[in-house]
């Protein structure tokens, strides 16, 4: 083994051997604690572009975040083709790391939010994505895992042939819909339900997990989660990428603060600065936000009603969810 295998830090034209092929590193994507993403092509085919995930094997941990990860790819990929998770390609482990290739997307809502001029989507653009930002948390809420981490770094749109995929409404009428949204990093999923496929009982106290921006407020009175708080963390990250102002907390590190400043967000003036600048969608912002804050442990969560003032708020614009996206407007 030499010195570079030793380590998740792989210098370009690195080669890692899998199963179904041999992927050679072109650059590195991002990096954490637990190892980094690199995009990867495939030797033998240079057009095969990929993502590849690796983790560093650690003897203290236990619960590997890929081995979750992997977990649950594998569970979504059987139902569907065209959905918002990303195919996994290859997987396999080495003396020092995990490794899993996965399908390649593009920019991550965050990196695309920054990159316009006011740092924010316009209206149909956010509201549209959020919308599938929604649906992928859906189908991971039908597979019987909550995320507990969204957020905008959270979620990727699609490249290439998955950039504007064409799907079938329920009439059969063949619309063009806009550029995909993936979810991504599964590391802190967790599943809910148990065996029988019911809603586990809540422990007495759980430990804060994911993101302080985009945490429910369950979360950081350390109550068990369950999928009311992965659609309170995306109602968070769907005013993030359309909310010039941003949002309220978004300068306090503190959790308690922070947890203070979304409470204080629930009533009067304060709430109606949650929605500043955002006048024709306000009023559908401000039912799905009651609707999530009513909804408890044991609620079954009815994401159509979400999805139709989703709507109704891009048409009160005048686009429609099929309108180009404010990426796709770039190219
Ligand atoms: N399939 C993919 N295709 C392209 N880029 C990807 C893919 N998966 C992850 N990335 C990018 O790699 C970087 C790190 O990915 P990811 O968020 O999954 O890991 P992480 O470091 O565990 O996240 P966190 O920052 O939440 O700890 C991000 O910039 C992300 O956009």
């Amino acid at each position: 083994m030499s010195e570079e295998e030793d380590d998740v830090h792989f210098p370009p034209g690195h080669v890692i051997e899998g199963a179904h092929g041999k992927y050679v590193v072109e650059k590195l994507l991002g990096e954490g604690g637990f190892g980094a993403v690199y995009k990867v092509y495939e030797q033998s085919d240079k057009t095969k572009l990929y993502a590849m995930k690796v983790e560093k094997k650690k003897e203290e941990r236990k619960d590997s975040k890929l081995k979750m990860e992997i977990a649950i790819l594998k569970l979504v990929a059987a139902e569907r083709k065209d959905s918002h998770f990303t195919s996994i390609i290859d997987r396999g482990k080495k003396e020092t790391y995990f490794f899993l290739v996965m399908q390649l997307v593009g920019k991550s809502l965050a990196d695309l939010k920054n990159k316009r001029p006011d740092k924010v989507f316009s209206l149909p653009t956010g509201l549209g994505a959020s919308s599938q930002c929604l649906e992928a948390v859906q189908d991971l809420h039908k597979h019987g895992f909550i995320h507990r981490d969204l957020k905008p770094a959270n979620y990727a749109c699609g490249l290439d042939d998955k950039k504007r995929v064409v799907s079938l409404t329920p009439q059969n009428a063949v619309l063009p819909y806009p550029s995909q949204v993936y979810i991504l990093d599964f590391g802190i999923a967790r599943k809910y339900v148990n065996k029988e496929n019911v809603l586990k009982t809540p422990r007495e106290k759980a430990r804060f997990k994911g993101t302080v921006k985009f945490a429910s407020l369950a979360c950081h009175r350390n109550i068990e989660l369950s999928p009311k708080d992965d659609c309170e963390s995306w109602f968070y990250l769907m005013l993030d990428v359309i909310q010039p102002s941003g949002l309220p907390w978004k300068r306090i590190q503190q959790r308690e603060a922070v947890m203070q400043c979304k409470e204080d967000a629930r009533r009067g003036d304060k709430k109606a600065k949650l929605f500043d600048g955002l006048k024709s969608a306000e009023t559908e912002l401000g039912k799905i936000m009651d609707y999530i804050d009513h909804l408890q442990y044991y609620s079954k969560v009815d994401y159509t009603f979400i999805y139709e003032l989703l709507k109704v708020a891009v048409t009160n614009t005048g686009a429609t969810m099929e309108d180009k996206y404010d990426w796709e407007k770039d190219d």
